[in-house]
């Protein structure tokens, strides 16, 4: 049966990418992404602003919401300091499957641990199951409309402290409009909007960062 594009970029990447340099396989998902075929990747655009913010907040435990296929993985991960861990949920068996294969040749994977399942049920098993104790950094780009409830969710499962850094990707496209009203009417959150565009084209989009304030 015929390849799925997730795998192709895959390829393209054992292929073309440099195995254990996490910036070559960012380049070249890019690469492949803006000349072959578009895929749903942050992008270096954004992923500039992810970059910046990561750097910032220099967390010790970040949370990912959304693996695909490894990208912001990859890109978050080579920043993260000594001793520090993303972990990065997928629901996607396949998708799930390419992304550990992408953390791998990166050479990133003792930083990142790829937890398979949806959000809804892997949140509440952080504190117990993956020894959370708060989280420093969360990116959310997994389902737009679980942005929300999933905030909700580490609040109540005790995740977030005082400080703790969410930062949305496509709160313009496709949008997560839900999540932009609860996190800026909420007296728990200070919000910054970083303007910005698509992934690998020209269409408006934005990443907003809301920090807890306890
Ligand atoms: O739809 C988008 N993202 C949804 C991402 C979903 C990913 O999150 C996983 N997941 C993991 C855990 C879950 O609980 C649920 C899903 C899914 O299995 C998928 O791998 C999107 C769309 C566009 N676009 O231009 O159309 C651009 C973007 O940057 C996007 O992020
Ligand atoms: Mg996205």
């Amino acid at each position: 049966m015929n390849q799925s594009k997730e795998q192709r970029i895959l390829n393209f990447v054992l292929q073309n990418a440099v195995r254990g340099d996490p910036r070559s396989v960012v380049d070249t998902i890019d690469k492949y992404c803006s000349q072959k075929e578009w895929a749903m990747n942050v992008g270096n655009e954004k992923g500039l602003i992810l970059d910046k913010t990561v750097e910032e907040v220099n967390p010790s435990v970040a949370l990912e919401l959304g693996s695909y296929c490894g990208y912001s993985a990859v890109r978050i991960a080579r920043l993260l300091k000594a001793g520090a861990r993303l972990l990065t949920v997928e629901f996607n068996p396949e998708f799930a499957a390419i992304a550990r294969q992408m953390i791998e040749f990166a050479g990133v994977q003792d930083k990142v641990k790829l937890l398979e399942g949806p959000s809804q049920e892997i949140i509440p098993q952080l504190k117990k199951k993956y020894e959370v104790d708060t989280l420093d950094f969360v990116f959310l780009d997994h389902w737009k409309d679980r942005y929300t409830p999933d905030t909700i969710l580490l609040q109540e499962c005790n995740l977030l402290r005082k400080g703790s850094v969410l930062l949305a990707d496509n709160v313009i496209f496709p949008g997560a409009p839900d999540f932009l009203t609860y996190v800026r009417e909420s007296p728990h959150f200070q919000c910054t909007n970083y303007p910005s565009h698509l992934e690998y084209m020209q269409v408006e989009d934005a990443m907003e960062k809301a920090v807890f304030l306890g």
